[in-house]
């Protein structure tokens, strides 16, 4: 099981005001699973996301990231840990604007210490994997949005992480550009048994997943 959680419960407070946003929740995924999240708005799952993952922490409950108790890091060792084991595919792209596309992707390689010709040839790599060589010393204003998300991809692949979370990966895109998007997606999850984990409201796309975990208020519904 590369992914367990066991019973958890987030809150969100500020001030008087208590949002539980995760109520006793609990799941587990396999690795090489690509696993779709879907519910209305405001269901959690963008929390859930962020509480499997690390980037938010749970208020009860545990959580196991290959069988890892995510309870046990620090901050400081969980930022690690994600850097070393997970990619991250957002909506809003979150591509830095004064590099190009090949500087964007090799970025993630350059954090973790890789020599810089090593990053370059395996951020070009990555590239073509996703359709965009001819498009590498492009800067993301001069893409598509189909092509900015590829950039994306890469970017969140280069280091051939575990694990993928992907929140709202076609979100921006025409209907099309979000079928080729989740094409390379389902390809890569086939070629590489990473494990995916996408957050999606289109029910095309959610479809194409080997499982739908449905939410409502917090809670998963039962398949
Ligand atoms: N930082 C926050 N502070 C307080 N409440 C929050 C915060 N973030 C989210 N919430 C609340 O937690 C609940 C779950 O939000 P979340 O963003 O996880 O939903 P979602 O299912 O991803 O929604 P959407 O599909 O609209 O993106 C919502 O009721 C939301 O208002």
């Amino acid at each position: 099981m590369v992914i367990k959680a066991q019973h958890i419960t987030k809150i969100y407070r500020s001030g008087q005001l208590r949002v539980e946003a995760l109520h006793d929740l609990s799941l587990a995924i396999e690795q090489g699973e690509m696993v779709a999240i879907m519910g209305p708005s405001g269901c959690g799952k963008t929390t859930l996301l962020n509480c499997l993952s690390g980037l938010d922490t749970i208020d009860e409950g545990d959580i196991y990231i290959r069988g890892q108790n995510l309870r046990d890091l620090s901050e400081r060792e969980r930022t690690a840990y994600r850097g070393q084991n997970m990619g991250f595919i957002f909506q809003d792209f979150n591509l830095l604007p004064v590099l190009t596309a090949v500087e964007n992707v090799e970025l993630p390689l350059l954090v973790t210490k890789v020599p810089s010709r090593k990053a370059r040839r395996r951020a070009l790599e990555m590239l073509e994997t996703v359709g965009l060589s001819t498009r590498a010393s492009h800067r993301p204003a001069e893409l598509s949005g189909g092509q900015r998300q590829r950039v994306t991809i890469a970017r969140a692949l280069v280091n051939n992480p575990a694990l993928i979370w992907a929140d709202e990966p076609t979100g921006n895109l025409d209907s099309e550009t979000a079928a080729e998007i989740m094409e390379l997606l389902l390809q890569l999850n086939k070629e590489q048994q990473q494990t995916f984990v996408l957050v999606t409201h289109a029910e095309s796309i959610g479809q194409q997943a080997h499982r739908i975990i449905k939410m409502r208020d917090g809670k998963i519904l039962p398949s």
